[in-house]
């Protein structure tokens, strides 16, 4: 039975769903030292935002197949590392949210309103009603930094309270925007515009400090900052100076440079900052969520199945792998069929995708080509999380072109790999929307299904060379399933591709390419 280890604090739900096929271990309080020591036992790793999964701990995680984030935010995994160990991370895009986008606007409103100060000031037995005298958020601009899923939900709910919405996400349409309601504008305009600016968006060299000493300098000096994404896009220090000297308003703050965040300049800055936890992921719902949505996707990986949210498989979403599980073997079978004719080192993969396959949708067939070209250097080392890094690491250029003309099959897959021995082709096709067909060896078309062990041979159509070969396969006791030849013009050239019961005993092969008039042979395993 596999194993797998709970890090961090997880619903049961998830702990219930991962049971099914494993055995779980819950250790939520692991030093670095301690994680790394244990970790070589496991299969799967589940984690929240409390893990880091260093590359240490990758390296020393030799049976890890997965690694599973509830939440978002991938940034505590050197997501790098596992990929170029053939390790799936998985996250829960969606199950949180909401709870992200309701803990952004809580922070807004309970901002403008002080009210953790003014609450805390009545449980102290106060009664202050001057010192606490709060603004309205309606007819204010909020400048949203980041239109995606959080970003979307908070500005659709602060549209709903009146408030003004300009938007600041070079990735997102003018239409979806509009659609939101929000004025897309450039980041500088915002700052300067914005009443309060709440911040969506992943940490990344681009976003590192994008609110900095600069940046505070442009806002009102009633701007107040929201940010529920992550530490470290804020620079905290120049902020804790911009609120203490009224630059700005103040800031509510959920995430930190360093969690948990300690000695820290935003401390003592009194009702003008609010500070949580990072709390945006915890309600119960959204616990439930991620815990479901990643449980589930461990599960599945140790199951054999493929992940729906990987962050390290391109283009592998659940609508994406439901249609094109089938082409995903067809493409993996032709890839390691191709790279055996050709042996020695692949240099140049082309890959022509035909019919319903030239759609911009087909990159996972790419990948899936890949493993299946590799998998003779790597055996089980390739998948399809490092069967495109271990191509580019292996000088493998890959040429894709799309022909979207329909032909005999729906969907035509060709591949052609011209290595250091030379240049072969095959194509295949579906049948019947599942079953694998080989369909062209080296420009000659056949029509059979691939089998675990095959020959295919280069020979002149002449008249008795079926029967030799076939006595001499039978010398060696060897049983031929099936037979057939494909050739262009009647006694030219053709090949033979037979289907043998069993793997080809040592030497034969060599008796195979001395027959008259065979050329060359060639035996595969798939
Ligand atoms: N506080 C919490 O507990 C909590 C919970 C959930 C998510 N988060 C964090 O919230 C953030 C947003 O999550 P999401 O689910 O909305 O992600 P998302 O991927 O749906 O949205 C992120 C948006 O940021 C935009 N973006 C990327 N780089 C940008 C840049 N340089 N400038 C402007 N926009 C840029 C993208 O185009 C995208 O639209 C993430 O950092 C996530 O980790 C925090
Ligand atoms: O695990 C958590 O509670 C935080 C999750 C949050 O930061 C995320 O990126 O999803």
């Amino acid at each position: 039975m596999s194993k797998v280890l709970v890090s961090d604090p997880i619903d049961q739900v998830g702990i219930d769903i991962l049971s099914q096929v494993a055995t779980v271990d819950i250790k939520t309080t692991l030093k670095p030292d301690e994680l790394k020591a244990i970790i070589g036992e496991y299969d799967a790793l589940m984690i929240r935002s409390g893990t880091r999964v260093t590359q240490d701990i990758i390296e020393a995680g030799v049976k890890l197949k997965i690694i599973g984030r509830a939440g978002v935010g991938v940034d505590n995994v050197d997501v790098p590392a596992a990929t170029r160990k053939g390790i799936v991370v998985v996250n829960s895009p969606e199950g949180n949210t909401i709870a992200a986008a309701e803990h952004a606007l809580a922070m807004m409103l309970s901002l403008s309103r002080h009210i953790p100060d003014a609450n805390a000031s009545v449980k102290r037995g106060e009664w202050d009603r001057k010192s606490y005298v709060g603004s309205e958020v309606y007819k204010k601009t909020l400048g949203v930094v980041g239109l995606g899923k959080i970003g979307s939900h908070v500005a659709s709910v602060a549209k709903a309270m009146g408030m003004k919405l300009l938007a600041y996400d070079p990735f997102i349409s003018t239409e979806r925007a509009e659609q939101l309601g929000c004025q897309l504008v450039e980041l500088n305009l915002l700052f300067q515009q914005a009443d309060y600016i709440t911040l969506h968006i992943p940490k990344t060299s681009e976003t590192a400090n994008l609110i900095n000493a600069k940046t505070l300098a442009l806002m009102k000096p009633t701007t107040r900052i929201i940010n529920c994404a992550r530490g470290g896009i804020i620079d905290e220090a120049a902020l804790a100076v911009a609120i203490k000297e009224g630059t700005i308003a103040g800031a509510a703050l959920d995430v930190f440079d360093s969690e948990p965040l300690g000695e820290s300049d935003l401390l003592g800055l009194g009702k003008n900052i609010i500070l949580t936890p990072h709390l945006g992921a915890s309600t119960a719902e959204a616990q439930v969520n991620v815990a479901i949505d990643v449980a589930e996707q461990i599960r599945d990986v140790l199951l054999g199945l493929p992940a729906r949210s990987a962050v390290n498989i391109p283009g592998l979403g659940p609508d994406v792998l439901e249609g094109f599980k089938p082409y995903m073997e067809l493409a993996e079978t032709l890839g390691n069929l191709v790279g055996q004719l050709t042996g020695g080192r692949v240099e140049t993969l082309n890959v022509t995708l035909q019919g319903d396959l030239a759609t911009n949708k087909s990159q996972p067939l790419i990948i899936a080509a890949l493993k299946g070209l590799l998998y003779q250097a790597l055996r089980e080392r390739v998948n399809y999380v490092n069967a495109n890094i271990e191509a580019k690491e292996r000088g493998i250029r890959v040429i894709e072109t799309r022909d979207a003309s329909a032909r005999d099959y729906a969907g035509l897959l060709h591949l052609q790999a011209t290595g250091t021995l030379g240049t072969h082709s095959v194509t295949g096709a579906l049948l019947g929307d599942k079953e694998i067909h080989l369909t062209d060896i080296d420009g000659f078309p056949i029509n059979v299904p691939p089998s675990k062990y095959m020959l295919f041979t280069l020979h002149r159509d002449v008249p008795g060379i079926i029967g030799k070969l076939g006595s001499l396969l039978g010398s060696f006791n060897v049983n031929i399933a099936s037979m057939q030849v494909g050739r262009k013009i009647v006694r030219g050239d053709a090949v033979m591709a037979l289907s043998i019961d069993d793997p080809l005993p040592e030497g034969i092969l060599e008796e195979i390419k001395k027959v008259s008039g065979i050329r060359d042979a060639y035996t595969v395993t798939l």
